[in-house]
């Protein structure tokens, strides 16, 4: 279990719309360790964002239990969520969830600012690699899609968090920019030991993790071998 960086344990969650509940998860238990890659597949609507955001604080459970680096996050405060998402993770959003009074260059710095790094190598490789060293002094909001899904990408890897919350995250780019974003992704797992779970449709994308879930009416289907799924269990 301690290696364990997040384990979601038994867990449900319910959406209540009015007088309906509507159960997107149901009694799901899922890990990733350190260094582990893990797919997320599934229909649009089955829960897949909702899992990335319960496990990023954003969404509270209705059932079970979510542990980060072995830690109960049950009995969290605020300040430990900031603390953990300042520190550990990084997020690539669907919708990019960039900050649009800064200009590239300052987003991608965000999160080193907040942990008193300085710009460094792996922040340059990052930007020529996403082609991107071109628009550091433009305002994100004035980027295209595909743009700003590439500097959203670099601001979630500058700071080489540990853990790796990705939806999505080629939706917006044409095959072989998502292929250079696919390696880099391995590449900051294979530096840094970080665990990535990435959002996708697409199997391609998905080929490059380790492990493959798929969520099905509320159940998370493991399948190491695409030819063998399983139903997920601790
Ligand atoms: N805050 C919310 N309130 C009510 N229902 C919600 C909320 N967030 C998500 N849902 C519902 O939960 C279900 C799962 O949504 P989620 O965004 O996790 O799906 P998804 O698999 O990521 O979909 P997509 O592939 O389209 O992004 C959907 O039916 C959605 O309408």
């Amino acid at each position: 279990m301690e290696d364990k960086l997040v384990s979601l344990i038994n867990t449900s969650k319910f959406f209540v719309d009015g007088k309906d509940s509507h159960r997107v998860l149901d009694n799901v238990n899922f890990q990733v360790s350190r260094g582990e890659s893990a797919a997320l597949t599934g229909t649009s609507g089955s829960g897949k964002s909702t899992i990335l955001n319960i496990i990023a604080g954003f969404e509270p459970l209705t059932d079970g239990e979510l542990r980060l680096n072995s830690e109960n996050t049950g009995s969290w405060n605020d300040q430990q969520w900031s603390y953990f998402r300042f520190q550990t993770l990084g997020i690539i959003f669907q919708q990019f969830n960039l900050l649009t009074p800064l200009n590239v260059r300052q987003n991608i710095a965000f999160p080193l600012s907040l942990n008193r790094q300085p710009w460094d190598n792996w922040c340059d490789h990052l930007v020529d690699v996403l082609q991107i060293r071109s628009l550091l002094d433009r305002h994100v909001s004035s980027l295209s899609g595909g743009q700003q899904q590439r500097v959203a990408i670099a601001r979630a890897l500058a700071h080489k968090p540990q853990l790796l919350l990705a939806d999505e995250p080629t939706g917006n780019l044409d095959q072989n920019a998502g292929i250079e974003v696919m390696r880099l992704l391995n590449e900051l797992i294979d530096e840094c030991n970080t665990a990535l779970i990435l959002v996708t449709h697409s199997q391609e994308c998905a080929d490059f993790m380790q492990t493959h879930y798929h969520l099905l009416n509320g159940q998370l289907i493991k399948s190491n071998n695409k030819d063998e799924p399983h139903y997920a269990t601790i």
